[in-house]
């Protein structure tokens, strides 16, 4: 039998949604009929949230009674504060947020009067604090105040993690990076959540699956993995030289390619144009050329355009987020997107499980145990 390279389920058809749509025309992406330049240019994330999870835009009153609950959320429950005392400092931060997700689990189960939405709801508030409260505590021994009265989870998250209020184009960016993060139909992390959710699993599981998947570097990983690439150059000519090496070497380049996408990734504009706004605002342009010149030549060597991860990166480095914590951002955004799916899955559920094409060794004679060497 001859092994075949893994397919990955490329282009396979895995089942319906009203979610989004990723990749038509190569280079589309729409949430709940919305285009992601919408979304991106007259949206907040709060409302990008709310369609999502409850499958249409807000009013003014729903949108005030949402950001409303969504700030009374930010509370941490004294148990979930000791533990995450008691975790390691050197915990990865995935790991923290997964730890956190399960003692929440606990202490606040999924019931039928506290439902999925209202979880997801406290979880996208609670992400940041949990987050920032264990980051914290292990970097100077504070316990911080979960609450301020920043409006938005974006402006709450940068408050929290620098402890002043944030700058409005710090602010204004990272919002449009949650709302690009937050929905991208049955990428692996989603996918992962449905297949959770299919076998009638409770909430909290689905989400702990979805930031396991998202923690490699293929999927939400790639952020950290590209400031770890880009921040080795000195100069863009360092990074010229530094990227056709890795090319020469069949390494991947972090932050370039997908699956779906073929022509370009709709978000990479956006996000690269907050990033260039930053990087002016925080007066280090070099890094900023640093990226400019990595998609330059990969453009030109392999025709590879960046995806959302790849200027992301600089985004959240010129705010001043620490490395570590920018593949927690993702998660903190995409558990709208997961949210969405878990609901819809649990709408219409039929048992995910496909079957595989057997290659391993046939019709063995059972060897005592003296003989299996
Ligand atoms: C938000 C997100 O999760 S977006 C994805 C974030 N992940 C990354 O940025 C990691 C880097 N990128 C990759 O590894 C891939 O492009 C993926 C995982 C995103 C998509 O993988 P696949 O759809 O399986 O692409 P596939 O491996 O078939 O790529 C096709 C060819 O392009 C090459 N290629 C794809 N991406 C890259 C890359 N980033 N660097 C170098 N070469 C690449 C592959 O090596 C392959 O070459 P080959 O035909 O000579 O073997
Ligand atoms: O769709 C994918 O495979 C990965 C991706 O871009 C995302 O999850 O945002």
């Amino acid at each position: 039998m001859v092994v075949k390279k893994p397919g990955g389920l490329a282009g396979i058809e895995a089942g319906q949604t009203m979610i989004s749509t990723v990749g038509k025309q190569g280079m589309g992406l729409t949430y709940r009929g919305y285009s992601i330049h919408d979304l991106a240019s007259y949206g907040t994330f709060e409302e990008t949230a709310y369609l999502l999870i409850y499958g249409k835009l807000p009013d003014e009153e729903q949108l005030a009674n949402y950001k409303l609950k969504l700030a009374v959320s930010r509370q941490l429950p004294d148990p979930l504060a000791k533990l995450l005392e008691l975790l390691p400092a050197a915990s990865h931060p995935m790991e923290v947020l997964q730890t956190g997700c399960s003692a929440l689990g606990t202490l606040e189960p999924e019931t039928s009067t506290r439902t999925a939405a209202d979880i997801a709801d406290r979880l996208i508030a609670l992400m940041g604090p949990m987050l920032l409260y264990w980051y914290h505590f292990h970097q100077s021994g504070a316990r911080i105040q979960t609450q301020t009265n920043d409006d938005s989870i974006a402006g709450h998250f940068l408050h929290l993690l620098h402890g002043s209020p944030a700058d409005e184009l710090a602010v204004k960016v990272f919002d449009v990076s949650l709302i690009l993060y937050a929905e991208h139909e049955f990428n692996a992390s989603t996918f992962a959540a449905r297949v959770t959710a299919s076998t009638m699993s409770n909430y909290y599981s689905c989400i702990i699956t979805g930031i396991g998947t998202l923690r490699g570097n293929l999927h939400g990983g790639a952020n950290e993995a590209v400031m770890a690439l880009i921040s080795a150059f000195e100069t863009p000519d360092d990074a010229e030289v530094g990227i056709m090496r890795m090319l020469a070497d069949k390494k991947l380049i972090m932050g370039f390619g997908h699956r779906v996408y073929t022509v370009s990734d709709p978000r990479s504009d956006i996000i690269k144009n907050g990033s260039q706004k930053l990087s002016l605002w925080a007066a280090d342009s070099q890094l900023y050329s640093i990226s400019e010149r990595v998609e330059q030549v990969m453009r030109r060597e392999k025709s590879l355009f960046p995806n959302l991860d790849f200027y992301s990166a600089t985004a959240y480095h010129f705010m001043d987020i620490p490395t570590s914590l920018f593949t927690p951002l993702f998660v903190l955004a995409r558990t709208a997107g997961w949210t969405a799916h878990i609901i819809e899955q649990r709408s219409n559920n039929r048992l995910i499980r496909p079957i595989a094409t057997y290659i391993g060794p046939d019709s063995l004679t059972w060897p005592t145990i003296d003989k299996r060497r």
